[in-house]
């Protein structure tokens, strides 16, 4: 079980995230929603060391964030595509699979097969489009046998198809036992998919629940409803209105 408690950073006397607490159980797919700048990335670099948090607890059971443990229990695929150009697809699983001490397999086999990456894998990154290096980075954290996934914006640049293994493959991971932090302003996947859902506004923790349970507490018809009503775009949800009338 993952848990993040009363996680706190402030950058130059501002906090960016402020008393945060979230718990990810074995079999739970949970996302963070929030507004561009509400603190979700700040999170996640806490989660993996990237950040220092200024106040606030990180534990994968009994492990603090801090020990290799940890660490060799999670996997990560971020929103930007920072990957070594001059390797080939291949070269650079081989790389993953060094750091986490470990021998590529048949299921990384299968993976790049899923992903329809066979070809291309043969070729340096530098020669791959953005949807290609995402299905490289979900390649190496899906082959890792971890205990955790954070999935920041794993859809972004996929296509049809790659978004439906991709969204098979959470659901896979998570029925054997795996957990998943997904990071996303997806809230029509996050509402379809999500065991639990948290809704961040500048730094605070504003609502968090199934995405019916937060439908029927705030009278709402889908999760875009609520995610208006709880952020701070609800605070400006007048002023969106009289300009979308006048233009
Ligand atoms: N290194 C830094 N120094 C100062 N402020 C920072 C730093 N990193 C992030 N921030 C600030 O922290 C706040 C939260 O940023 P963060 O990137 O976590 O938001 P986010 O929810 O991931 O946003 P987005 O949806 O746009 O990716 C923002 O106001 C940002 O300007």
């Amino acid at each position: 079980m993952l848990t993040i408690q009363e996680l706190s950073k402030k950058f130059d006397q501002n906090f960016v995230v402020n008393q945060f607490d979230l718990t990810i159980q074995p079999h739970e797919i949970v996302a963070i929603a929030g507004p561009n700048g509400a603190g979700k990335t700040t999170i996640i670099n806490c989660l993996l060391g990237i950040t220092s948090p200024t106040n606030g607890e990180i534990h994968l059971d009994d492990f603090p964030q801090h020990t290799k443990e940890f660490k060799k229990r999670m996997a990560y695929v971020p929103d930007e595509l920072l990957l070594p150009d001059a390797l080939t697809g291949i070269e650079y699983i081989q790389f993953v699979n060094r750091m986490y001490e470990r021998e590529s397999g048949k299921k990384t086999e299968d993976l790049i097969e899923l992903f329809d990456m066979q070809d291309a894998f043969k070729k340096p990154i530098e020669t791959y489009s953005h949807g290609m290096k995402k299905k490289t980075q979900l390649i190496a954290a899906f082959m890792l046998n971890s205990q955790i996934i954070v999935l920041d914006e794993p859809f972004r640049g996929l296509d049809v198809e790659a978004i439906i293994m991709t969204k098979r493959l959470m659901e896979k991971y998570t029925e054997k036992g795996g957990s998943i932090l997904l990071a996303t302003h997806d809230l029509l996947s996050a509402e379809a998919m999500c065991n639990r859902v948290a809704i961040l506004s500048r730094g605070m923790k504003v609502a968090e629940g199934h995405a019916n349970e937060l439908k029927n507490q705030y009278d709402c018809k889908n999760l875009e409803e609520v995610f208006m009503k709880v952020s701070m775009l609800g605070e400006r949800r007048e002023r969106f209105e009289k300009i979308i009338d006048h233009f």
